[in-house]
């Protein structure tokens, strides 16, 4: 019998700290990994309490695995073969998976949870190994081995593995409710959008775009980006609001120096008219402290003021270099940097207040009926979904 990776066991993440919480974590996991693996219809899951299984047919593993990698809530996932709890199927299974030609150094790890199992694991280590010697030029190396072969018996089947896959980590996403991130054409805002559902938050993207002043290129930029991040949740709905007129509504009515400060306060109060809308708990955004004028923590008071959801700064205490390196990991940053204008950047004035004062923001802003301007753009923001693979390939 020829034996063949056809499984893969997934270990659940920060999921096992949560007591009572934990049959919604598997739940909210087991229904992430097969949203994110629909484009395999012949895949087979199975949960169990501690483990979760997939059935492997003739679907490409590689392809499978880089998918599950970006799921939420998995510690780590391996490639497995299925036997029975047999010692003569697990010492075949564990010998025919291995490419032997080029000699190497391997090692033999067996566990037992079925304590019934006639063969200590030793036994069945030392079984494997002697196989394996016996019909290669392997040799073991229990120390620094080139392949570790991992064997755990159950009582009703033994699972036959290679190394495990660092999975994504966090939680899984949805567990932390909804929140709406400002997505600009940035660094910072992928990452954030990152981290807000690493934390198991299902997160929804907000764009403010300024037409003619910002271009079709900077949108498809930010959905670029959008996309990069949707596949960490399977999609992601963007929603793009017309801000051209509430921005000259301010650049008309304010002293220039407050222009950011107000238009951070009209985002927030047309993404909080969004939340609403959307059922989100919160806004988070890409801000950390002193990178630009705008980001003291007097701004943030300043900002903070027309809303009373909460608003989730997740890269705030990070270093530039820090966030940068995150969004190489996530694979936002080649993109982040296209040299595409931003609403924020056209309008740049040249002395932004630093510690802009709220009794200020709101004399400027009573000089206009801006509610009806913000509730404009709230109604009339085009709502795009996007999704990990590209249109013209897409398989959703
Ligand atoms: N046009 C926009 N649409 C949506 N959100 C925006 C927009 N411009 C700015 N923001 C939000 O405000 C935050 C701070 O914006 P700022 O202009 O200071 O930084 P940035 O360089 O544009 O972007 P990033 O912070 O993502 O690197 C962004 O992280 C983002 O959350």
């Amino acid at each position: 019998m020829a034996y063949r990776y056809n499984h893969i066991l997934i270990r659940y993440g920060e999921l096992s700290l949560k007591g009572k919480n934990r049959n919604n974590f598997i739940k909210a996991l087991y229904d992430n990994v097969r949203k994110a693996l629909k484009a395999f219809p012949t895949l087979e899951f199975e949960k169990q309490h501690d483990r979760m299984y997939i059935y492997l047919h003739d679907e490409d593993s590689k392809q499978v695995s880089d998918i599950l990698a970006k799921v939420f809530g998995i510690s780590s996932f391996s490639l497995a073969i299925k036997v029975e709890p047999d010692l003569d199927q697990i010492i075949d299974a564990c010998y025919e998976s291995l490419d032997l030609t080029t000699p190497k150094t391997f090692k033999v790890a067996a566990r037992r949870s079925d304590k019934l199992f006639p063969y200590i694991s030793d036994d069945i280590n030392r079984r494997v190994a002697t196989k394996i010697l016996k019909n290669s030029d392997w040799k073991v190396d229990v120390h620094n081995p080139d392949v570790k072969i991992v064997v755990e018996v159950h009582q009703d089947a033994a699972y036959i593995m290679t190394d495990r896959i660092q999975g994504a980590g966090g939680y899984p996403v949805g567990v932390g409710g909804k929140a709406m991130v400002l997505l600009s054409g940035g660094i910072d805002s992928p990452v954030a959008c990152y981290l807000m559902m690493k934390r198991g938050v299902h997160i929804e993207c907000i764009h403010y775009a300024s037409p003619p002043y910002t271009s079709q290129n900077a949108q498809e930029k930010v959905m670029e980006l959008a996309r990069l991040v949707s596949g960490y949740q399977g999609d992601v709905l963007v929603h793009v609001v017309p801000f051209t007129d509430l921005q000259l509504a301010i650049y008309q009515n304010a002293d220039e120096s407050y222009a950011i400060t107000l238009m951070r306060r009209m985002m927030m109060r047309i993404a909080t008219g969004l939340a609403k809308k959307r059922h989100a708990q919160a806004i988070a955004t890409g801000e950390s402290i002193g990178q630009v004028a705008s980001q003291t923590l007097e701004s943030m008071l300043a900002i903070n003021d027309v809303t009373n959801m909460p608003i989730i700064r997740p890269v705030v205490c990070m270093d530039k270099v820090e966030i940068i390196d995150l969004s190489k990991k996530i694979g936002t940053y080649e993109t982040s940097i296209l040299p595409y204008e931003d609403c924020c950047t056209i309008f740049t004035p040249k002395n932004p207040v630093t510690k802009p004062r709220v009794d200020k923001c709101e004399k400027y802003e009573a000089k206009w009926d801006f509610d009806k301007m913000v509730q404009d753009c709230i109604d009339n923001t085009e709502d795009i979904w996007v999704h990990p693979v590209k249109v013209e390939e897409d398989l959703f």
